[in-house]
């Protein structure tokens, strides 16, 4: 059985963030970006990645610092900013991913123009405690942003955070949400399902880890409600089963990186490919893949801008090749 991954460099472009999830150790509100050079060294290091996953603070510009550094460089907002440095890794030769948290419709149409895939995790399509300080974190919003580039053809990443306070019912529920949006629109690649893991200085520090039982429940749960193309994928280095989860139905264990940490996750370094293949008993196999999942390599599903790379770097099938 195969499992895919694929080789990134992780590009926290900003850690201010105008939500408060209060499970989250990323956000730091000291209103900095990373300039281009910081961009570009980064790019220039990931040489054996394909993807460029620029992963921060939800709308960051609604902070006066930060618009004020924007403008300085000749840019109206975050976004033009972040189409602007997914050039730059198209130019470098990497497959840009972009999670920039909830999306307008002209937000997502100048992303798509320089992005493989764009992701946004609906998290729980009920609204929690963690939340009440992340309008951001609306479950409506959410579900708006994911439709809208349901429309737009985007081949998306959703998935959802388990053990933030919700009931098992809930997460039930918000998997049959994300079951509906990908049978309405065709352009959910995965759906990541995500444990949660207690962050120092956090609200929810103190906070219990969700069980493994758990995980595997909603895994199960997940394969028998998605469309049969929609691959499960879950994070190897939060997880202490990796096989049960595989076993359950997972079949992706996203972006890994050589040149950056998990920044979300900063404690929880990326195992060793040939580590963890090797505790598989040879039942399952790694291949890498790309930002963009096959299925939408196969359908054209991708801008004129970044053609030559995906034509470059996937094989008939619509895996990395070695190239
Ligand atoms: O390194 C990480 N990558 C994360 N990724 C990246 C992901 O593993 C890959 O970039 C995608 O599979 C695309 O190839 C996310 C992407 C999303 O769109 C939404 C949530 C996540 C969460 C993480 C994460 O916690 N750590
Ligand atoms: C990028 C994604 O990372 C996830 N995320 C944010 N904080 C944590 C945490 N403490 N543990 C696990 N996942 C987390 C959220 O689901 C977010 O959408
Ligand atoms: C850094 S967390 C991931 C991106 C965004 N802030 C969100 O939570 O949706
Ligand atoms: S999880 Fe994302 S949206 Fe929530 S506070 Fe952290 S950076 Fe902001």
């Amino acid at each position: 059985m195969i499992v895919t991954y694929s080789m990134n460099v992780f590009i926290p472009l900003t850690r201010t963030c105008r939500n408060n999830c209060h499970y989250c150790g990323f956000r730091i509100n000291d209103g900095k970006v990373m300039g281009e050079d910081e961009v570009e060294n980064l790019l220039k290091r990931a040489s054996s990645a394909t993807e460029a996953l620029f992963t921060f603070g939800e709308r960051a510009d609604e902070f006066g610092k930060v618009r004020d550094w924007l403008r300085g460089m000749g840019f109206d907002s975050m976004i033009d900013y972040t189409v602007h440095l997914n050039k730059l890794a198209v130019e470098h030769g990497l497959l840009p991913h972009t999670n920039a948290g909830v999306l307008s419709r002209s937000e997502l149409k100048k992303l798509k123009e320089w992005n493989a895939s764009i992701g946004l995790m609906l998290e729980q399509a009920v609204e929690l405690e963690c939340h009440k300080e992340s309008p951001g974190k609306n479950p409506e919003v959410r579900i708006k942003t994911i439709k809208d580039a349901g429309r737009l053809e985007i081949p998306f990443t959703t998935g959802i955070l388990i053990g933030i306070g919700e009931s098992r019912d809930d997460r039930y529920y918000s998997i049959e949400v994300i079951a509906d949006l990908a049978e309405n629109y065709d352009h959910i690649q995965e759906v990541i399902i995500q444990n949660f893991s207690p962050k120092k200085g956090t609200p929810m520090e103190c906070w219990k880890a969700p069980g493994i039982a758990e995980l595997l429940d909603a895994i199960e749960y997940a394969k028998k409600a998605l469309p049969d193309d929609v691959v499960i994928q879950i994070p190897p280095n939060l997880i202490e089963n990796l096989k049960a989860c595989l076993d359950a139905g997972a079949r992706d264990i996203g972006g890994i990186s050589e040149v950056t940490p998990d920044y979300i996750n900063p404690e929880h370094p990326w195992p060793s490919l040939k580590k963890i293949e090797k505790s598989l008993n040879g039942e399952y196999t790694f291949r890498e893949r790309l930002p963009i999942h096959p299925k939408y390599v196969r359908m054209g599903w991708y801008s004129e801008r970044i053609a030559h790379l995906i034509e470059r770097y996937a094989d008939k099938e619509g895996y990395r090749c070695s190239k």
